[in-house]
């Protein structure tokens, strides 16, 4: 097929580039190199990630995500609103929906231009690491919402180095060999966060991580005794809003809503890329 047709979509300001694939085109081994060529700006259509929508045998649809590097992602939350946008309005599902990730079964419901998300359970929480870089030993607190993600409170979000400090802790011995994205937050009301983010496979600030809010909420959560639902505005000033139930380390019906927009659709000129 050398005609692909896809769809550009964004979720509060991460955005992608979704292809249906359920008659499969592009082959495992090609997958990560053309990621890597449709999502570069310039020469491609610029994204911060695909999304190859495939059948599933037991719900319904399965996707494979692909970051901006082409590496593969676990999950992806405002990938994963998109997705379930894309497949309602393709009549791949109804309202209510359920979709195969690496991360497990994800549980979605469009609201129209918003979508609910329920992510599967977060895990691997550890409080108060110390992470050691040249100029500075950072306290950082880690959890895995989905993917990998270290979130460090901070006064002044404005000044964070969210790339220089967010690559050098995105890369750090201690969190190898997966890597993790890293968020920076601030507290800016009673159940409310702004969140700035390096992601991992982008290499760079995104304008918004739905994992990455997530990961954020739950330490805020327990960090701060922060309730649910918490409101986050990442960088690109949209508002994400996350709800969950606490039980000590233990994080039970997590779900991420936000908005789900179509910017344009087109066809990939797969030769000339
Ligand atoms: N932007 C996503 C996270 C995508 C995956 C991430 N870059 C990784 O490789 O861990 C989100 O909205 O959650």
């Amino acid at each position: 097929m050398n005609r692909i047709p896809f769809w550009k979509m964004q979720g509060s300001g991460n955005d992608f580039v979704l292809i249906d694939h359920r008659r499969s085109f592009i082959s495992d081994g090609e997958r990560a190199g053309f990621a890597r060529k449709v999502c570069a700006p310039k020469f491609g259509v610029g994204a911060d990630g695909l999304i190859f929508l495939e059948s599933s045998a037991t719900v319904d649809f399965r996707w494979r995500f692909f970051n901006a590097d082409g590496s593969e992602a676990e999950m992806c939350g405002n990938g994963g609103r998109c997705a379930a946008r894309f497949a309602y309005l393709h009549g791949i599902a109804g309202e209510k929906m359920a979709f195969e990730t690496l991360a497990g079964v994800i549980h979605a419901e469009v609201l129209d231009r918003r979508v609910k998300l329920e992510l599967s359970p977060p895990h691997g929480l550890r409080l108060g690491l110390e992470i050691p870089l040249s100029a500075k030993t950072w306290t950082g607190h880690f959890i895995n919402t989905g993917v990998p993600h270290v979130v460090l409170p901070l006064a002044d979000l404005e000044a964070a180095p969210v790339t220089e400090v967010g690559r050098a802790i995105r890369f750090h011995s201690l969190f190898e060999p997966a890597g993790t994205n890293v968020n920076f937050i601030r507290r800016s009301g009673f159940r409310e966060l702004q969140v700035r983010t390096y992601e991992r496979g982008v290499e760079a600030e995104t304008l918004a991580c739905g994992t990455g809010s997530v990961a954020a909420a739950l330490i805020a959560s327990r960090l701060w005794g922060m309730a649910s639902p918490v409101v986050v505005h990442p960088a690109s000033g949209e508002t994400l809003k996350i709800y969950f139930d606490a039980a000590g380390d233990i994080f039970r019906s997590v779900f991420l809503e936000g908005g789900a927009a179509v910017v344009f659709q087109g066809e990939l000129w797969r030769d000339e890329l």
